[in-house]
């Protein structure tokens, strides 16, 4: 079996009498994009945060694997409005890189053009952007996204996720990160864990998206996923009309409407 990046077992965390992780066990193995899904509240932060050390587990333990590099891109950025903070500051506050670092980085996740630019101006979407790649200057093996399309639009957020896939590719890292955009996410993730305080389900996102415990967790937005990702059961023809199928292959197109055919996610034990 491959060796994990970080591979964790019973983690428990509480704080002011609230269980927030309640034996969580999670491993991530090297390449791989495993995104964290769950209702707001679910420990997803936590969790991220005791898997790369930034806090404590109660109980439980957590393996890095020795001389693992991470790229963390936290959910929120405490920025003093006061000081503005230019990108070109951003990416060498807490880490040495040369000009020419700093500008491949940003060429790599589309945001050369903002270098020069203060961190106040930038948009959602410049801002992930600039974050992504402040993490890869660090040439990480394990990128670590706490919502990495938080204040991007819709129409961005596809953009953003397809960034993250080629990122992996080009550095041959893998990625955990904590999504809430089921849509999307599901088309963009090899392995879905799905968290409330435990893990509820997790599996390959076909699978998660038909288990009854994630469809308990999301209700109406798992059952809209769910068809979104419907297998076709036929084909068109030349005026797009429908015709038995040749091959059912999975389709994304949610104007059809079936009902889904997804097998039921593998549970943990
Ligand atoms: N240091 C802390 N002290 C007390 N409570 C905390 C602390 N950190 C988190 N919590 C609580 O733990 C719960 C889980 O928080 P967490 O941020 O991990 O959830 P989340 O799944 O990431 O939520 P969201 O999707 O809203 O970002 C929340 O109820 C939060 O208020």
């Amino acid at each position: 079996m491959t060796e994990p990046l970080i591979a964790a077992r019973g983690l428990v965390f509480a704080r002011d009498g609230q269980t927030i992780l309640d034996g969580v066990d999670i491993r991530v193995n090297p390449g791989e994009i495993v995104t964290l899904v769950g209702p707001n509240g679910a420990g997803k932060t936590t969790l991220v945060r005791v898997l790369i050390g930034l806090l404590s587990a109660d109980a439980g333990s957590v393996e890095r694997r020795p001389g693992l590099t991470l790229g963390y891109v936290p959910q929120k950025l405490h920025l003093d409005p006061v000081l503005p903070l230019s990108v070109k500051r951003l990416m060498t506050l807490t880490r040495r890189a040369s000009r020419a670092q700093v500008e491949e980085a940003l060429a790599e996740t589309g945001a050369a053009h903002l270098m020069g630019k203060s961190m106040a101006e930038l948009s959602g979407g410049e801002t992930q952007r600039v974050l992504l790649a402040r993490a890869l200057l660090r040439d990480p093996d394990l990128l670590v996204l706490d919502e990495p399309t938080q204040g991007v639009d819709q129409s961005g957020q596809a953009e953003i996720y397809e960034l993250i896939r080629r990122v992996r590719e080009r550095h041959d890292c893998a990625v955990l990160m904590i999504s809430h955009d089921l849509h999307v996410v599901m088309a963009a993730t090899d392995r879905v864990i799905c968290l409330q305080r435990h893990v509820c389900c997790h599996g390959e996102p076909r699978a998660v998206a038909g288990n009854p415990e994630y469809r308990r967790l999301f209700g109406d937005l798992a059952a809209e996923v769910a068809i979104y990702r419907h297998h076709h059961d036929h084909d068109h023809d030349l005026h797009g009309n429908p015709v038995p199928p040749h091959d059912p292959a999975a389709c994304n197109d949610p104007t059809h409407g079936h009902v889904p055919h997804v097998p039921a996610g593998e549970r943990m034990p």
